[in-house]
């Protein structure tokens, strides 16, 4: 039986600013969901969004609202061995609600998969893979200390894909930032760039064609999510792949743009997807329509991120790898072991459940309030 659930906000200020064209990480707010059964068993899940309402529509004070007064009274006292019918009804009561409904499946399925003592893939029809290639993200502001930072990744074996943040600036002045750490950093090196949303159609048009001749290999969300037909156009232009992430709001959405070939390459995130099975819906139709696959990220903490992984390492197809470094960003950790990145790669945790242990004094010592 589930016994009761905890919704905890954490503050933990990131390694330096990270400037996307929507908001600057300063400080990150994790969101953790705990849950606890009545066989001692414990399953932690999190919903961490980036930079308050600038990102999405769900804030980690109102996650923690709505999961507190809404959410767990549905599933207290359900059987906790049974997550199925106890997701079917949050989603039958709940409206939207991802990023909250996404970490309470993921508690849910952390504590199942810790009582059956098997890793959370397995729930998820089964790992193919136990290493994920891992991009990281360079969002400086400033070109110098990006390559720095890259050439540091490069020598510490850590990252050999680097996603730039850009949209803040004038197309031409984000283009001459992004082709000079481009050269900077030579042909073996993938440099990709996230607009997040921020280019009109025509931005976009005269953005991506100078970017595209400079050699830089995936292009991630140019224009507003809305703008869906546009984005379908830029995809069918240009050969580089256009990458979608804020449009993609579940299996519906893939769905409807897998049918009109809306982008080349899908970005998927637990949360974006409404939770893990869903996640994997999303791949699924990813798959079957030729769409490639990108594992994403919310710059969770390390509960997030290994729940991520748990899903990512099920795909069959992950052409253009992940970005699951969220808590390389962090100053903190809060895992009595810290995840393993090693030889450009994250490898997936092995054992039950998330495969992770949190450290308690640390979440106690993060905890707002
Ligand atoms: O992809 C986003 O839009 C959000 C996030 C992922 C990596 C990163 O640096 O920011
Ligand atoms: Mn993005």
């Amino acid at each position: 039986m589930i016994n009761s659930i905890e919704t905890l906000l954490l503050d933990v200020p990131a390694i330096r600013p990270h400037r996307l064209s929507v908001a600057t990480v300063n400080v990150q707010t994790l969101v953790l969901v705990r849950v606890l059964c009545d066989d001692g068993i414990e399953g932690w899940g999190e919903a961490t969004t980036i930079g308050g309402l600038s990102y999405g529509e769900e804030s980690p004070e109102s996650v923690k609202v709505n999961i507190d007064t809404y959410m767990a009274p549905l599933l207290i006292g359900m059987e906790a061995s049974q997550v199925a019918p106890a997701m079917a009804r949050l989603r039958k009561s709940i409206q939207g609600n991802r990023f909250a409904k996404c970490a309470l499946e993921t508690a849910l399925l952390d504590a199942q998969a810790r009582r059956l003592n098997i890793p959370l893939s397995e729930l998820l029809g089964g790992r193919v893979r136990d290493a994920l290639p891992v991009a990281w993200t360079l969002a400086s502001g400033d070109t110098q200390k990006d390559i720095a930072e890259a050439e540091k990744m490069l020598e510490l074996r850590r990252h050999r894909i680097f996603k730039l943040k850009i949209g803040l600036r004038a197309v031409e002045a984000d283009v001459a930032h992004v082709l000079a750490i481009k050269r900077a950093l030579g042909d073996e090196v993938s440099v990709r760039v996230d607009v997040n949303q921020a280019w009109s159609e025509l931005e976009a048009e005269r953005g991506i064609a100078a970017l595209e001749a400079g050699g830089i290999d995936l292009i991630e969300q140019p224009i507003r999510a809305e703008n869906r037909a546009g984005l379908a156009r830029l995809a069918r232009r240009f050969t580089v792949p256009i990458m979608a992430d804020e449009v993609l709001k579940g299996p519906l959405d893939a769905f409807e743009l897998a049918t009109h070939a809306g982008a080349d390459v899908f970005s998927v995130k637990i949360s974006q997807s409404g939770g893990l099975t869903q996640a994997r819906q999303v791949a699924d139709i990813a798959t079957l329509a030729g769409v490639g696959l990108y594992g994403g990220t919310m710059l969770e903490g390390a509960i997030g991120t290994a729940a991520s992984a748990q899903v990512f390492a099920t795909f069959s197809d992950l052409s253009q790898g992940t970005e699951l470094f969220g808590p390389l960003l962090l100053t903190e950790d809060i895992l009595t072991e810290p995840l393993v990145y090693r030889d450009f790669m994250l490898q997936v945790p092995t054992g039950p459940g998330l495969g992770i242990e949190i450290d308690r004094d640390k979440v106690a010592a993060l905890r707002r309030g």
